[in-house]
């Protein structure tokens, strides 16, 4: 199954990355050709980066319709945009991030404790006892992403993925034990950014377009919609322009909230200049102190049938440790991925094929480890005849 093959024992053994970071040059693994250095020919600047008062987007009146075009603006020029006025205590923003923190600094052998490379349960595997097939890689847990080649060039991060909801899927064998608040600061921090962060974004992005607000979250599946939380945490890079943290991507979402490192950068988005005819500028996210980062992911693209559409992102090292905590909110598995159809009409025909929602997130993880973009990887988009007609 997609996602979900079998590795190697050499493959397991690239989870020991903290002992790398004491090196003095990054291993050849981890080496990007010059051309894709992320310092190569490309301008990284901080511009001022839009910010969403949530507190006003769900006030009444000239607040609110102010906040709201803010909102649909940032949508269509960055596809990104900062959120303030959540509402969610300083003290528990701050204490997940020392506790992740805390968790990447235990000793590799008890991370790997909750290692998502796991023994195959597979009777053919035990009966063959390969070791080479007595391994597998799945997206949950502690590890680096998933390795498909030996001339993948590995990013400069350690993961931890856990799915948090709905509640009953989530496999605690995978959820650290130390430092033991984290797993309680993980829970109050899924409740508060579901229900004050990313749902009444959904309802305003609907509302936005002049749609009635569950347009986009009527089609999530409810209670068995997805959540995702994702800590990365990247060691200290002794040469930050010979690595990618994590490589140019857009992400497998609806919506994601990022809460980013006070301290450090490092998070940078892909901007068109003059609608690509200028070349590309990767812009740095700059310090965000407590508020939150919200982007569009592919989901919400397809969706949307490309109103919205999700900005390609990856995040360069220093020589400063970071850690970040991204949620990823996707719809139920089971559920039809395709165009909203109040979105789809003759002038604007469907842009994305339909799919199963839990296809698009095996084939993500196959573009992601090819450094692809899924939609492209899966060939989702749809070509017009007439547009391409009228075009030519
Ligand atoms: O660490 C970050 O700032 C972002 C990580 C990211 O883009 C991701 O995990 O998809
Ligand atoms: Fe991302």
């Amino acid at each position: 199954m997609a996602g979900r093959q079998t590795i190697g024992v050499s493959s397991v053994c690239v989870n020991f990355r903290q002992a790398i970071s004491v090196q003095k040059w990054p291993p050849a693994k981890y080496v990007l050709r010059e051309s894709d250095h992320p310092t190569a020919g490309v301008l990284a600047t901080s511009l001022d980066f839009p910010t969403v008062d949530l507190r006003r987007l769900a006030d009444t009146g000239a607040a609110a319709e102010e906040e709201a075009s803010k909102l649909l603006s940032a949508l269509q020029s960055w596809g990104a945009f900062a959120v303030s006025g959540h509402g969610i205590p300083g003290a528990l923003l701050d204490g997940l991030l020392a506790a992740a923190r805390e968790f990447f600094h235990r000793p590799p052998a008890e991370k790997l404790r909750h290692s998502n490379v796991v023994v195959s349960s597979s009777a053919a595997a035990d009966i063959a006892g390969d070791a080479n097939e007595r391994f597998q890689f799945q997206p949950e847990g502690y590890g680096v992403d998933r390795v498909d080649t030996d001339e993948q060039v590995l990013d400069w991060c350690d993961r931890l993925y856990l799915q948090v909801s709905p509640p009953e899927s989530r496999r605690l064998r995978f959820w650290p034990a130390h430092p033991p608040s984290l797993r309680r600061l993980l829970e109050d921090f899924t409740a508060v950014s579901g229900d004050r962060v990313a749902a009444p974004l959904l309802a305003a992005m609907g509302a936005a377009l002049g749609f009635p607000e569950d347009v986009f979250s009527g089609r999530l599946g409810g209670e068995k919609a997805a959540t995702y939380a994702r800590f990365t945490y990247y060691p200290p890079c002794p040469r930050p322009e010979l690595v990618n943290g994590v490589k140019p991507h857009t992400d497998n979402s609806v919506l994601t909230v990022l809460l980013l490192d006070p301290d450090v950068g490092g998070l940078q988005l892909l901007s068109k200049r003059d609608g690509g005819a200028g070349g590309d500028e990767w812009v740095n996210v700059g310090g965000l102190g407590h508020d939150l980062l919200v982007i569009v992911g592919d989901e919400m693209e397809i969706m949307s049938n490309g109103v919205f559409r999700a900005p390609v992102h990856r995040v360069v090292t220093s020589v400063k440790e970071r850690v970040s905590l991204v949620m990823f909110y996707l719809p139920e598995p089971e559920r039809n991925l395709e165009p909203v159809e109040e979105l789809v009409d003759e002038a604007r025909p469907a842009m994305y094929r339909k799919l199963k929602a839990d296809t698009f997130a095996d084939g993500f993880f196959d573009a992601f480890a090819a450094g692809e973009r899924a939609i492209d990887f899966l060939k989702l988009r749809v070509v017009h005849q007439e547009a391409s007609a009228s075009t030519s």
